[in-house]
């Protein structure tokens, strides 16, 4: 076997509103959320070996290969499937930031698990591979979802959404956020009223609605002073708010030349860009229901 798939994209994805419900036993959180794929990725190479070695091939700054969410992809698939003897060498050419909240370390982890399923004839049905995805990331099953969704428990109850077909100015601050800190906040509130996936507004509605808010947000802010400054900046021009657990912050607009004016304006201080709402995962072809 010699097979490989070459600059596959492992998209980031935005939290258009986040809410935290509750608690679980296992001090896990249940949550609320509309996810949102874009057009910004990372890219991954893949090339099938058949000596049982799974290589990560280039370096990846403050991820080693042992603790890579790709690595740990590939060698889960590879023990689900029973086969050891499959093996893979991998690239993972990152573009988004690490810590983020744009979800690009799930992403590369699902992309791995989409195409080494291909490439390694392994036949895992979708559902198969979120439920081996969740067992390493609670944003995982939605990268293999393969289109927009409302999310609830800890993320892996998902059921498509309707989104608007919209632009996004995204602001990188610059701040590293460890998503445990945000979780473990004794700030943190974990009561918002549950909502019904029909009470968020249709794709016309959306961007105008200011539908929810992000309930990571406030306790973020409050640790990272320089994302409460990139959602007061941004907030000029919209609904700004955080994705994830931070720090990126983000803003929808309807065209592309209101994100470009945007744009124009942004201080030299962030790290800033636009990225198009996509509807589907663009590898979501490659597995089955
Ligand atoms: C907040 C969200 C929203 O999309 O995204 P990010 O900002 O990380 O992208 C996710 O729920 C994050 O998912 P993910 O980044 O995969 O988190 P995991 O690795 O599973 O968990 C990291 C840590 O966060 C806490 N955690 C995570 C998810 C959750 N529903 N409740 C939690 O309490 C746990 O303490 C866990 O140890
Ligand atoms: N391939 C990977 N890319 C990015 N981060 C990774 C990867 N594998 C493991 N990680 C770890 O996951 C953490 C969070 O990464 P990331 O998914 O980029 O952020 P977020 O969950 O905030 O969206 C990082 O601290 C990093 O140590």
């Amino acid at each position: 076997m010699s097979a490989s798939m070459l600059a596959c994209p492992a998209p980031a994805k935005l939290n258009l509103f986040l809410h935290v419900t509750g608690r679980r036993a296992d001090g896990y959180h249940l949550l609320q959320s509309a996810f949102q794929l874009i057009d910004r990725c990372d890219t991954l190479d893949f090339r099938v070996r058949d000596d049982g070695q799974i290589l990560r091939t280039n370096d990846v700054t403050g991820v080693p290969a042992e603790t890579d969410l790709v690595i740990r992809a590939a060698r889960l698939l590879r023990e689900a499937a029973g086969r050891p003897e499959l093996g893979a060498d991998i690239s993972v050419n990152k573009n988004l930031p690490m810590g983020g909240g744009l979800g690009g370390g799930s992403s590369d982890a699902a992309t791995t698990f989409l195409v080494l399923n291909h490439l390694w004839q392994t036949g895992m049905s979708r559902s198969r591979l979120m439920e081996l995805g969740l067992q390493l990331g609670a944003d995982i099953p939605f990268f293999l979802f393969g289109r927009n969704a409302f999310a609830e428990g800890v993320g892996e109850t998902l059921s498509p959404l309707e989104t608007a077909n919209c632009w996004f100015v995204v602001i990188e601050p610059g701040v590293f956020v460890p998503t445990s800190i945000i979780f473990s906040s004794n700030q943190l509130t974990r009561d918002s009223k549950v909502v019904r996936i029909t009470d968020f507004p249709d794709a016309t509605n959306q961007i105008d609605s200011g539908f929810g808010r992000n309930d990571l947000e406030m306790v973020a802010t409050r640790h990272f002073p320089e994302i409460a400054e990139a959602v007061k900046w941004l907030s000029k021009f919209g609904n700004a708010r955080m994705t994830g657990s931070g720090a990126c912050v983000f803003c929808a607009f309807k065209q592309e030349d209101e994100a470009d004016e945007v744009l124009k304006q942004m201080p030299s201080r962030w790290k800033s860009w636009k990225a198009k709402a996509m509807q589907e995962h663009p590898l979501a072809h490659l597995t089955s229901a």
